[in-house]
């Protein structure tokens, strides 16, 4: 279980001296003998400036500020004995509130980077210590972190699940379908047009389950279980190699625990079963 007293997301002024500080760049944090955090006063000391593209204090560890640096590139030999970890590796190892305080940072520095100018006017940003927002001087327009809501659902037909895999998955997993919110539906049409999509089915009773922050690199999964209606399996081409039906005895390797994939998978079984239910990190 996460301590949620241990980490604390905070908006907290750069201009704010001393604390720890995180150092990011696209999905990967540099890490060194110690850990990931280091004094943030003695690793900008070891940085050349140029490499630093944008700092923002992003909450409280153990009751100290901690500011994620935004790194330009993934050169090791800025710190002795450094090497880079991806956010992908601390999820696995199971670490729930670094894994939370390093999600929250990957987030906020991958924002950083990629708003650095007006997409409005092209104009230099400046961070709001107010809010968490990138504010334009010149047209006057702020900027707010990206977020991607993406539904993800378990489709079952009596006893069977259907399970999919996309090229991308690691070799023999399959998962439950997943895709992003497109703009102008509900989440429950777009759970019915990506399933059309993706495997051509008809499914209705539509139930919400649980939600999932998932920072790779900005979505945020709303679950779903749905019962299938009509069809016959139709795979999308490209986005999905293989689908099919599955009895829960026959299951194939499934999604990371963790996953909110895995955890919809679980919950199914175990209500079947009459089991102890999952639970789902976070
Ligand atoms: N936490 C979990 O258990 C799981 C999380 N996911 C996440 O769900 C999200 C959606 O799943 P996919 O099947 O990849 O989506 P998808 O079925 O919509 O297809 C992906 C395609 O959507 C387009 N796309 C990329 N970013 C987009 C955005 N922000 N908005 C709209 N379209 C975009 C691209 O063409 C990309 O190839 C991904 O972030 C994925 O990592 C997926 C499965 C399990
Ligand atoms: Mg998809
Ligand atoms: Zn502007």
């Amino acid at each position: 279980m996460a301590d949620s007293n241990l980490w604390q997301p905070a908006v907290i002024d750069a201009g704010q001296a001393g604390g720890w500080a995180l150092a990011h760049c696209r999905q990967q944090f540099l890490c060194d003998a110690r850990g990931v955090l280091f004094p943030r006063a003695w690793l900008k000391a070891q940085l050349p400036q140029p490499q630093v593209l944008a700092e923002h204090g992003v909450g409280h560890f153990n009751g100290q500020p901690v500011f994620v640096l935004e790194l330009a590139d993934h050169a090791e030999a800025l710190l002795p004995g450094g090497f880079w970890k991806g956010l992908r590796q601390f999820m696995h190892e199971g670490d729930l509130t670094t894994f939370r305080m390093l999600g929250y940072a990957a987030q906020v520095a991958t924002w950083a980077r990629q708003h650095r100018f007006c997409g409005s006017c092209g104009g230099p940003l400046q961070a709001l210590s107010s809010e968490r927002a990138m504010a334009c001087p010149r047209c006057e327009l702020h900027h707010y972190p990206r977020l991607s809501p993406s539904i993800i659902v378990l489709i079952s037909r009596g006893d069977q699940l259907l399970l999919a895999r996309s090229p991308r998955f690691a070799a023999g997993v399959y998962s439950t379908l997943a895709g992003f919110v497109e703009p102008g539906e509900s989440i429950e049409e777009c759970v019915r047009r990506e399933v059309r999509e993706e495997v051509a089915l008809e499914v209705g009773n539509l139930r919400y389950i649980a939600s999932q922050s998932w920072p790779f690199p900005h979505s945020l999964m709303l679950g779903f279980h749905a019962d299938y209606l009509a069809g016959e399996i139709v795979p999308q081409p490209e986005e999905i190699e293989d689908a099919r039906w599955f009895t829960p005895d026959q299951l194939p390797p499934l999604p990371a625990h963790g996953s909110i994939a895995r955890y919809l998978i679980e919950l199914y079984l175990a209500r079947r079963s009459g089991a102890a239910e999952p639970v789902l990190p976070g």
